[in-house]
């Protein structure tokens, strides 16, 4: 297939069995894993059904995620293990701008409901020339960030990462929007969290599963 070669979307993805520590005091750790599987099987799907021009990266340190994505069609690049998500997304950065993307968009791998109108707005932001946008979490963290060129600001992933985001795109004098897209606000991290990875989502916004 003929891929469009401007924007790659980024998906960081930990190894499985280290995943949603969060919610160790409420599932096991084969729940843990399981839910952090589907979650990321989800969002590979949603983008290979919805978004199939759009070429994708996977960085991670696993070697059964690496081989699951390049099965699945797509680029994956191994980090180290201990390297931690701001490192492992400089090292997709650097692929990105490798083989010359102008812009990339980060969408963590923990999303319950993926929606394609919201995914389009987002793409649909920016105009040419360098720019930030960032979609909050519900808790403020950033749950998709988009970056033309790809290493426009510094990664500043964690808690509350999304005003840290929109500081250093101030930082670096470049045009920057929040922009709250309700559905991509919901990401599982906090028990309060889980209902939403377990019950049915409506019809606009099926999971891909
Ligand atoms: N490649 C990579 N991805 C990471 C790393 N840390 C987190 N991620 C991914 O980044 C996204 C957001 O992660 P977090 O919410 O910090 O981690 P989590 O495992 O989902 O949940 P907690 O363990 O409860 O923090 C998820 O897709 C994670 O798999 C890392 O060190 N490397
Ligand atoms: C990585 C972090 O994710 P959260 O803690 O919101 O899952 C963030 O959004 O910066």
């Amino acid at each position: 297939m003929n891929r469009d070669h401007t924007t790659c979307v980024v998906i960081p993805m930990k190894a499985p069995q280290q995943a949603k520590t969060r919610l160790m005091p409420f599932l096991r750790r084969t729940q843990r894993e399981s839910l952090a599987l589907r979650l990321f099987h989800n969002t590979l799907e949603f983008f290979r059904t919805e978004f199939p021009q759009l070429s994708l990266l996977v960085v991670t340190p696993s070697a059964q995620i690496a081989e699951h994505t390049r099965r699945a069609g797509y680029h994956a690049l191994l980090e180290d293990q201990q390297s931690g998500l701001n490192a492992a997304l400089r090292l997709a950065t650097s692929w990105s701008l490798c083989k010359g993307f102008e812009r990339q968009l980060i969408i963590p791998a923990d999303i319950a409901w993926l929606n394609r109108a919201e995914i389009r707005q987002l793409l649909d932001q920016q105009a040419e020339g360098p720019a930030v946008t960032i979609a909050p979490s519900a808790d403020g963290g950033t749950n998709a960030l988009l970056c033309a060129p790809p290493d426009a600001i510094p990664f500043a992933f964690g808690r509350h990462s999304a005003s840290r985001h929109l500081r250093a795109a101030e930082n670096a004098s470049l045009p920057c929007q929040q922009l709250r897209l309700i559905q991509l606000q919901q990401d599982i991290d906090q028990p309060q969290d889980l209902p939403r990875a377990l019950f049915p989502m409506t019809a606009e916004a099926a999971p891909y599963v």
